[in-house]
Formats: structure tokens, C-alpha cells, sequence
């Protein structure tokens, strides 16, 4: 199956479980990989026929802002499920990095799959 790609993508949230966490925003970096068959799109040239890569992008935007959540892994299954409710997709890949919270690390998070990756024939 083809792929959307939006790669470290900044969104500024409330996150973390100590109590400085709670009155600061802080960044995450976003990794998507969204299952979709772009051949009808690049067949029609047509921008309504695949995922809006920029609509998606402003929609994570938003949903992080809108939320506070303690932890890194609920916030990456919310917006997984957020994201395969309003745009139909049938499979993810998230990966969302933390950086900064393990001084010593470039940057830890998390990565989940969720939904069912139908592979196409390549012969279609
Ligand atoms: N698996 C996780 N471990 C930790 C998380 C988390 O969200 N998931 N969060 C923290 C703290 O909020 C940390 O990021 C502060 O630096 C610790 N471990």
C-alpha cells in the first residue's frame, strides 16, 4: 500500500506528569505514515482524491493544542484514533518524540501502528 508521509512534524502541547510539565507547553515532533492508494489522485491530478498532507498537518496542530495529557503514549493513541475517524484512514504509523526529556537522549517518544494494512496488488 502507498503512504502519505509527514515527517517531524512540531506541535506545541501541554505534556508530561510532573508538576512544572502542567504549567509549561512543550514540543513534540510528529512521524506519520498514512496507508492510502494514491493511484486515483496521480490519475486525475486531483488534491480531493488522496490525504491532504497540509489539512492532516493542521489538524495535529490542533489537536495538540486542544489537549493536556500526562503522557506521551495517550497522546499518540488519541490522535491515532482522531485521525482514523475524520479521514478514513485505514492504517497509521505514529511516532512521536519527546525531545529534551532525557537530557542525555537526542529525543525519546514513542511509535504504534493501528488499523489493518491492506497490501494492493502490484499487478492492479
Ligand atoms: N513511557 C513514558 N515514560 C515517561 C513519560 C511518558 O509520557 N511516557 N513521561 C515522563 C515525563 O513526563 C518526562 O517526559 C519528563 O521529562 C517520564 N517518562
Amino acid at each position: 500500500m502507498d503512504r502519505v508521509l509527514i515527517e517531524s512534524l512540531g506541535v506545541d502541547t501541554v505534556i508530561g506528569v510532573y508538576d512544572w510539565e502542567r504549567r509549561i507547553t512543550q514540543r513534540l515532533l510528529l512521524d506519520l505514515e498514512l496507508a492510502t492508494d494514491i493511484r486515483l489522485a496521480a490519475a486525475n491530478d486531483d488534491l480531493n482524491q488522496t490525504l491532504d498532507y497540509a489539512a492532516i498537518s493542521d489538524r495535529c496542530t490542533r489537536f495538540a493544542t486542544d489537549h493536556a495529557f500526562l503522557l506521551v503514549e495517550t497522546f499518540a493513541e488519541r490522535l491515532a484514533e482522531m485521525l482514523r475517524d475524520e479521514f478514513a484512514v485505514a492504517w497509521l504509523r505514529l511516532t512521536v518524540r519527546k525531545p529534551g526529556a532525557v537530557p542525555s537522549a537526542h529525543a525519546v517518544g514513542i511509535r504504534i501502528e493501528r488499523g489493518t494494512l491492506v497490501e494492493s496488488n502490484a499487478c492492479d
